[in-house]
C-alpha cells in the first residue's frame, strides 16, 4: 500500500472514503509535474451545470458538446503535498483479444473512407470492462504514484458516478491573457534506454494536430507560437508533442474551448467529418473519455487548467470500463492499430489487480 505513512494524505483518503458514502461530489487531483494534491468538495448533491464555462469550480465535460459539462462547486478546498517517491508503474498486465476483429475492421473502413480523399484522419477508440479488486482510493493511490508527469484524478458525482484516469494532454492553460496549450498525438512503446524513432506515418499524425491548433487559435490569439516536435513519455508509452503558447485577444473562455475542442488528438480532420463517422462506427457512447477536465476560475478569476480525459475509466459496482483510442490515417495499418489501443489500455491495466469477465 503506498504513502502509508502520509499523514495529510491518509486524511484525504479518509475524506473521499466518506464523500462516497455519504454521496457528496468531489474532484481530487495532481497537475502533471507538480508536487501538490488538490481536493474539490461539494456539499451537496446538486448537478451543477456550466453551458459556458464562466463559473468557479472543477469542470468535467465530456466529449459531445450537446451534452452538459458539470462543475463541481469548490465549497472547500484543499492542498497537501504530493506523497513521494513516485516510479514508473511496471508493464506487466495481460492484455486481451476481445474486440480485436471488430475494431480492426472499424479502422479499416476509416482508412477506405480516408483514401477516398475527404476525410484526413480519425481517432476511433473502443472500451473494455474489466472487474477490479481495488476502491477507487486506492487506485487513485497508485495513478498518483506511477505517472509523475500525468494529469492524475479521482472525480465523482452520486449522480453521474466514478471517474479516474492519468492522462498527459493538456487541453489548455489560461492565466490572463497569456494561453498555453499543446499539439499530442502518435504512440510507440518504450523500450528502456532506447529514445523512439518515429516514422512518417506519425510524424504526419502530430503535423495535423499542430496545423489544426494553429488555424484555430489564429483568429483568437496574437503571437501564437508552436514549438519544435519533441518526443514525450507517458507512462510505458511514447508521444510526439509541440508546445503552443499565444497571447488572448478579447474572447470568452466558451469560444477560446469550442475553437480547441475536440482537437484532432481525440476526433479527427474535418473535425464534422471525423465526428460523423466517429458516431456512425464506433459502437458505444464515448461520455466523457475525450471529454476535458479541471479548474475553472479556481485558484483566480480568469485562470484556467483543462486536460484531455485520456487513460481513463469510469468504475461501478466493482467493474471498469477502460477506454482507448488511436489515430486513423491513411496509412494506418488495423493490426498495428489494434495493437496500439492495447497498449494504452495498459496505463490503466498496470496498476489494476483485476480479471477479465
Ligand atoms: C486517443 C488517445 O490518445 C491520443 C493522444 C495521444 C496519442 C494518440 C495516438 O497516437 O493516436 C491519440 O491521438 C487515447 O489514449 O485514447
Amino acid at each position: 500500500m503506498p504513502f502509508p505513512e502520509n499523514k495529510d494524505f491518509q486524511q484525504l483518503i479518509s475524506k473521499i472514503k466518506s464523500c462516497f458514502e455519504q454521496g457528496l461530489p468531489f474532484a481530487v487531483y495532481r497537475k502533471p509535474g507538480e508536487a501538490e494534491l488538490t481536493g474539490v468538495f461539494q456539499s451537496n448533491q446538486v448537478i451543477h451545470r456550466t453551458e459556458n464555462f464562466v463559473g468557479q469550480g472543477f469542470v468535467f465535460a465530456p466529449y459531445d458538446f450537446n451534452d452538459d459539462a458539470i462543475l463541481i462547486q469548490a465549497d472547500e478546498v484543499l492542498k497537501l503535498a504530493c506523497p513521494q517517491p513516485l516510479t514508473h508503474a511496471p508493464n506487466r498486465a495481460k492484455v486481451s483479444n476481445d474486440g480485436r476483429n471488430a475494431h480492426m475492421d472499424m479502422v479499416a473502413r476509416a482508412v477506405k473512407e480516408i483514401q477516398k480523399g475527404s476525410l484526413k484522419k480519425v481517432v476511433l477508440s473502443r472500451k473494455l470492462d474489466v472487474k477490479v479488486y481495488q476502491e477507487p482510493d486506492v487506485i487513485f493511490t497508485q495513478l498518483l504514484r506511477h505517472y509523475p508527469d500525468a494529469l492524475c484524478y479521482l472525480w465523482f458525482h452520486p449522480k453521474v458516478g466514478t471517474w479516474c484516469g492519468a492522462t498527459p494532454e493538456t487541453l489548455l492553460k489560461v492565466k490572463g491573457n497569456q494561453l498555453r496549450t499543446m499539439s499530442l498525438a502518435a504512440t510507440m512503446s518504450v523500450r528502456e534506454g532506447e529514445e523512439p524513432k518515429w516514422g512518417s506515418k506519425e510524424i504526419e499524425e502530430q503535423e495535423m494536430v499542430s496545423d489544426y491548433v494553429r488555424e484555430r487559435l489564429s483568429i483568437l490569439t496574437d503571437k501564437l507560437e508552436v514549438g519544435k516536435v519533441q518526443s514525450v513519455r507517458a507512462g510505458n508509452l511514447w508521444h510526439l508533442k509541440s508546445e503552443v503558447k499565444a497571447t488572448l485577444l478579447k474572447n470568452s473562455m466558451d469560444q477560446i474551448i469550442k475553437a480547441l475542442h475536440p482537437t484532432p488528438a481525440v476526433c479527427g480532420v474535418p473535425v464534422l467529418e471525423a465526428k460523423d463517422f466517429i458516431a456512425k462506427h464506433e459502437n458505444y457512447k464515448r461520455t466523457y473519455y475525450t471529454g476535458f477536465l479541471g479548474e475553472l476560475n479556481l485558484c483566480a478569476q480568469d485562470e484556467v487548467s483543462l486536460f484531455v480525459n485520456l487513460r481513463c475509466m469510469t468504475i461501478q459496482n466493482g467493474m471498469a470500463s477502460i477506454f482507448v483510442g488511436g489515430g486513423i490515417t491513411a496509412a494506418s495499418n488495423p493490426e498495428s492499430e489494434w495493437i496500439e489501443t492495447q497498449n494504452k489500455s495498459r496505463t490503466m491495466l498496470n496498476i489494476l489487480e483485476f480479471e477479465y469477465q
